[in-house]
């Protein structure tokens, strides 16, 4: 089955080293394929919203834009500038508190940032420091594990489902942040089940698809 993107996607300069780029690659899970061959690149300020139904494997494509799973075929090269995954679930270790949990978290990733940076970056969120994430609430959470993008720059985000459990104001907040990132070059790629927020609209689709009956999808994009 194939399915245009809304919009068609932005192409850019095959040798751009800022753009994010995709060629053949099909996408398997256990050994069953879910979509492609599909074949795109992002360009520096672009992004791109990956939509579909449930299962139609909208996670497994981000994953595979990070390396973190392997696909049946094909090829990725992301932009230079490092990259961050954020996945829709919020690995924060429960007893610790936020600082905590962003300290260990930016250190595992390579991200230096000073103890002062962090602390400013929480209390202008109005996120307690230090009680324990346990006691915090689902978009607290969500709040916290979002913090990265925006205290170690880095050049590619891919965001799951980001604005989950974001309130309105939460929601702009981060699409203004997304927006600034752009600006600056980068380059998006997230998964949102619900509209983007205004400052995201009009940024390139691409609807990934189940064949009725079949349990196969494909992708394509222009
Ligand atoms: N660890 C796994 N092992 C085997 N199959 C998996 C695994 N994780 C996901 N799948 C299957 O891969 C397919 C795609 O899953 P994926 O999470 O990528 O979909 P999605 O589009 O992100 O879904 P949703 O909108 O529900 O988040 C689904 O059919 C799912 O059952």
């Amino acid at each position: 089955m194939f399915l245009p993107p809304d919009r068609p996607l932005a192409l850019s300069d095959q040798a751009d080293t800022r753009a994010l780029r995709v060629d053949a690659l099909v996408g398997q899970r256990a050994g069953r394929r879910l979509w492609g061959p599909m074949h795109w690149h992002v360009g520096a300020g672009q992004a791109l919203w990956l939509r579909g139904p449930n299962g139609s494997g909208k996670t497994t494509l981000l994953r595979c834009l990070a390396g973190l799973h392997r696909p049946e075929a094909g090829t990725v090269r992301r932009p230079t500038g490092g990259q961050w995954f954020i996945g829709h679930a919020t690995p924060l270790a429960e007893a610790l508190g936020a600082a905590h949990n962003l300290r260990l978290w930016l250190d595992m990733a390579g991200a230096t940032v000073d103890a002062a940076s962090l602390d400013a970056w929480l209390q202008a969120q109005g996120l307690p420091a230090a009680r324990p994430v346990r006691q915090l609430s689902a978009g607290q959470r969500r709040k916290i594990t979002l913090a990265p993008l925006d205290l170690a720059p880095r050049a590619l985000w891919l965001l799951d489902e980001p604005f989950d459990a974001l309130d309105d104001a939460g929601c702009q907040a981060l699409a203004q942040r997304a927006r600034h990132h752009l600006g600056r070059g980068g380059v998006l790629v997230l998964t949102s089940h619900q509209a983007l927020p205004a400052a995201l609209a009009g940024c390139a689709q691409l609807q990934l698809a189940t064949a009725a009956g079949a349990g196969l999808a494909c992708a394509e994009a222009a």
